[in-house]
């Protein structure tokens, strides 16, 4: 299965085009963060410490000072939610409920737990995750009009390496791959579907079973590895027409590992590996939510930088709601731990994810639903009961069809024996014409169905007829002349009228006969076209594949193959778009054909005041109004000099005797138009009046198959066009690829060209001249970087100093911002490589690890608290005041040199450090700080080697 939106879980392709509704731009959001304290445990009761902070309310937590502390107001944070320490689990999982139940209607979702080691995260997420399983289930028993499959995989990321939970015996290390639909994508990851809810606990259980984790000085059973749960929900509508559509997404959860010190934790060894892998990662994610609370504009997220970041992506600040736990120790010997935990919620809270539905179009659905569409459209035309009916229905027509020749042909002799009579006459013996008068007020009046009704009317009626006729014996011949001119011109009307009528009943029988044969062709033809499809369609998914990996390699060999192969992906490309024209044609073509008659009807229907002469008008009415017609008028009374007026009476005047006289008839007309229409209104009936204009056809079968076929194609034709459509956007898609890779490949030959190796080089961003005030914000920018950095790779407190004080943000300071944060990330990713294994020296440079950084760190605090000795007294109690150091403790010194550079994220205790250190060092006394001390030392990054800058110089100045 394939969604366009990114972000979703499922990691196997089936090749399906899909659709994501109302654009594709999501909800934006912020992320919801929530805190929780939890209560003092045992060992830090027995400990004899005590609970440092207060929630305030529902919101607001803040650090509460020991009486004897000097501190001042200390600064409210606030949330979404604060949970005290007796909050019951449940209570918090309320604060996350919706997050978490967004999974079941097509929204991903994310839930994690952030904190310190040992301040229950675990005990946390434990409790959430049964919850929402169990609303999950609660939900789905509700909603039984749609059918719910889930599935679970589960995974750790343990020293930066993936391993899956649910697959833990081979012991492998997953790969992370970049799908260009999906993101990131984990290989050959393993995906249960899940049964019932019993099934997902045990198989949520095993993942947490398979867990790392170890014994620390502050937890028992300290995870050592981040853990992700994540659930696909897929639902679709169990009975509907829509069936190939269902919702996809991925619910997260998230127990990560905690950040820690290894002072506070004793770590050394295995432990103190991990710890460092941990803080790491967790660095990384500080980072990116960092620069996603600045905003969009906060340039690169550096996701890339740790896989947990990585699998994460969407979830932080992508298509995914997001909801993050951050747990708290109450302890007041963990306060900083906690306060940066409250820190990163902070920026956390600022953080925005635009989350949106993700629909999915199942290929294979698709297919299957065409064909079972197909094959009903067979079945009903093979059916003999409604051919017969067809067949049934074509024969009354031609006997309708007959009928009305026969009356014209009777209308026909009439006017000739009519013309007859009058040329006799014409004929000076007036006295030989009374036969001729009789027939003629007889001819007029005589009609076959008005015999047997209504008797006192009729006799009425006749003795009118009578006296006119005496009248008209006696009236000139002038006046007969008129009369018979007026006949005349009736009969013609009439004559055009069932001449009209046969044309539309030949037409109509040739329609059904045409339409049925036409449609039997277009099926057939679209069976082809969807086996066609059906054998192509992996072809987009291959190329697509491909493509994305050969994008990812940057290799010129390669990119040159690439070319040749798009050459050859060129006509597989051309020929899918052939297929796709063919099929729009075919579509186009059912389209002009049946949706055709439809709307001729609808426009009949919808303009009930539509004239007779309109609808006469058309060439060739669409089949309802054709069974519509008032057929009966026209038959049944042709001589009638009403008959044309009269097909616009409905049945309440049908049998009433015709009226000669204009008024007269024209007031019965207005008398019926009344009561047809207060009996429309009477009966709420919008379309009742169309009934009176056209009366609607005996036959309700026919329409009904009409309808049913008409509904089928027009159902076909939709999924289709929408299919098509899909197709089309992928061969776009495609084809956008394909040039990319030629611009690649040509910027690449062009490199070749000017000699470059770009190889090695391709993450190095040109360093561009940018405006002041850009680069004032970068700078600051990537000043938080950097001292993050250095306190993640244990950097010497006194570079730091150096650095800290002689770059402040000149436009010159841009390169040397660079390679030190360069230089950095290198450090950082090859502390995570090595870890606190034994270090290698490369070439003359000095062995780096883990280890040996942390020992040179203390070395030189050690080095700086004996520096203090050069302050008076008095400064150095100020300092101790300051910096919250017992003036009667022991060791003040090196507890006081301990809190500097400790913090990061702030930046006074940054700047304050800084002072301090330079101050003990002399740099500031002896000016013998220059930038050029920093000498940049560009060794090509193949040569693998650090890029070392200014710690020769460190260790000259201070002599070491
Ligand atoms: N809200 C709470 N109420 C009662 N006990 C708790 C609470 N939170 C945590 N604990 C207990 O504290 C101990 C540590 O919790 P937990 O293992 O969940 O911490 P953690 O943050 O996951 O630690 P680590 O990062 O080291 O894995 C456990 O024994 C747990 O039962």
């Amino acid at each position: 299965m394939t969604v366009k939106t990114p972000g979703t879980p499922a990691s196997k392709i089936d090749g399906t085009p899909a659709t994501s509704p109302g654009g594709h731009r999501g909800k934006e959001e912020k992320i919801v963060v929530t805190v929780r304290l939890r209560p003092l445990n045992k060992r830090e009761q027995l400990a004899k410490d005590y609970v440092a902070w207060q929630c305030v309310d529902d919101h607001i937590i803040v650090y509460k000072p020991a009486p004897q502390e000097r501190a001042a107001q200390p600064v409210p944070f606030t949330f979404d939610k604060v949970f005290c320490p007796e909050s019951l689990t449940e209570t918090v999982y309320d604060g996350v409920k919706s997050v978490a139940l967004s999974a079941l209607m097509g929204i991903n979702a994310t839930i994690f737990a952030y904190g310190q080691t040992s301040s229950g995260k675990t005990y946390t997420m434990r409790g959430i995750t049964e919850k929402a399983v169990n609303d999950i289930y609660m939900h789905i028993l509700n909603t039984p009009e749609r059918e719910f499959r889930i599935k679970i995989s589960g995974l750790e990321i343990y020293n930066e390496n993936v391993r899956d939970l649910l697959n833990s015996e081979s012991g492998r290390h997953l790969k992370l791959l970049d799908d260009p639909e999906k993101g990131t994508v984990i290989e050959k990851l393993v995906e249960e579907t899940v049964n019932d809810d019993q099934h997902l606990r045990s198989l949520i259980s095993i993942c947490e079973a398979q867990r790392q984790v170890g014994e620390t000085a502050l937890n028992d059973t300290s995870s050592r590895s981040h853990q992700i749960i994540r659930l696909t929900i897929e639902s679709t509508l169990r009975e509907t027409a829509d069936c190939v559509r269902s919702y996809v997404a991925s619910l997260n959860f998230v127990d990560l590992a905690g950040s820690e010190r290894a002072s506070q934790t004793n770590a050394d060894g295995a432990r103190l590996r991990e710890g460092c892998h941990i803080n790491l990662s967790l660095m990384t994610l500080t980072t990116v939510i960092r620069k996603l609370s600045v905003g969009k504009r906060s340039g690169h997220i550096p996701y890339r930088d740790s896989k947990l970041t990585r699998i994460l992506q969407h979830s932080l600040g992508g298509n995914a709601r997001t909801a993050i736990i951050c747990t708290l120790s109450p302890a007041s010997t963990h306060v900083e731990q906690t306060r940066n935990t409250l820190l990163f919620a902070t920026r956390a809270k600022e953080v925005t994810n635009s989350a949106q539905v993700n629909v999915v179009v199942s290929q294979k659905q698709l297919v299957k639903h065409l064909q079972k569409e197909v094959a009903r459209l067979e079945a009903e035309l093979r059916t003999p009961d409604l051919c017969n009916e067809k067949d049934y229905k074509i024969r009354q027509m031609e006997m309708e069809m007959e009928e009305l020749r026969r009356q014209r042909d009777l209308a026909q002799s009439e006017v000739d024996d009519l013309r007859r009579k009058l040329q006799d006459e014409q004929q000076p013996s007036e006295s030989s014409c009374p036969t001729a008068k009789k027939c003629l007020s007889f001819s007029a009046i005589l009609s076959p169905h008005l015999d047997d009704k209504e008797p006192g009317h009729l006799d009425r009626t006749r003795n009118t007829m009578g006296r006119q006729t005496m009248r008209q014996s006696s009236t000139a011949p002038f006046t007969l002349m008129r009369e018979i001119k007026k006949l005349e011109h009736l009969q013609e009307q009439l004559g055009e009228e069932a001449n009209r009528a046969l044309e539309i009943l030949q037409k109509e029988v040739a329609y059904h006969r045409l339409g049925n044969q036409d449609a039997a062709e277009t099926i057939a033809k679209l069976q082809a076209e969807i086996r066609e499809m059906r054998s192509v369609k992996l072809s987009p998914k291959e190329v697509e594949v491909n493509n994305a990996v050969t994008v990812n390699k940057s290799v010129s060999a390669n990119l040159k193959e690439e070319i040749t192969r798009l050459h050859s992906q060129g006509s597989t490309i051309a020929d899918l778009e052939e297929q796709l024209e063919n099929v729009q044609k075919s579509i186009d073509k059912l389209v002009m054909s049946l949706p055709a008659s439809v709307e001729q009807e609808s426009n009949t229907e919808n303009s009930p005041l539509k004239s007779k002469n309109q609808s006469k008008s058309q060439n060739v009415p669409p089949l309802a109004t054709i069974n519509g017609l008032n057929r009966k008028n026209f038959i049944r009374s042709p001589c009638s000099p009403l008959s044309a007026a009269q097909d616009v009476l409905d049945n309440d005047i049908e049998n009433r005797a015709p009226q000669f006289d204009d008024a007269v008839s024209s007031a019965t007309q207005s008398v019926v138009e009344k009561e047809t229409s207060s009996k429309s209104e009477e009966c709420g009936d919008v379309s009742s009046k169309e009934n009176t204009l056209y009366r609607r056809s005996s036959s309700v079968n026919m329409r009904k198959m009409q309808k049913m076929f008409q509904n089928a194609a027009e159902e076909n034709v939709r999924s289709i066009k929408a299919y098509v459509t899909e197709l089309k956007e992928r061969v776009a898609k495609l084809q956008y690829q394909k040039q990319l890779l030629v611009c690649q490949v040509l910027e690449l030959e062009a490199n070749d060209a000017a000699g470059y190796d770009l190889e090695n080089d391709e993450d190095i961003p040109p360093i561009q001249e940018e405006s002041p005030a850009l680069w004032q914000a970068i700078f600051r920018e990537q000043r938080q970087q950097i001292i993050e950095l250095w306190d993640v790779c244990h950097v010497s407190v006194i570079h730091r100093t150096q650095f800290y004080l002689l770059f402040k943000g000149d436009l010159a300071d841009q390169i040397y911002m660079e390679v030190e944060l360069r230089r950095l990330t290198w450090l950082q990713q090859r502390l995570a490589e090595i870890g606190n294994a034994s270090p290698t020296r490369i070439g003359n440079e000095p062995a780096i690890s883990l280890s040996s950084s942390i020992r040179a760190l203390k070395r030189e605090r050690e080095f700086l608290a004996k520096r203090l000795k050069r302050l008076s007294e008095e400064e150095r109690d100020a300092l101790y005041i300051k910096w919250e150091v017992p003036l009667e403790g022991q060791q003040r010194r090196i507890q006081f040199i301990n809190k500097l550079w400790r913090n990061p994220h702030d930046e006074k205790h940054v700047k304050e450090s800084a002072e301090i250190v330079a101050k003990l060092v002399g740099l500031c006394e002896s000016g013998n700080i220059s930038k050029e001390m920093f000498e940049l030392n560009f060794v090509l990054p193949s040569d693998k080697r650090p890029w070392i800058v200014g710690w020769n110089q460190i260790s000259d100045i201070l002599h070491l």
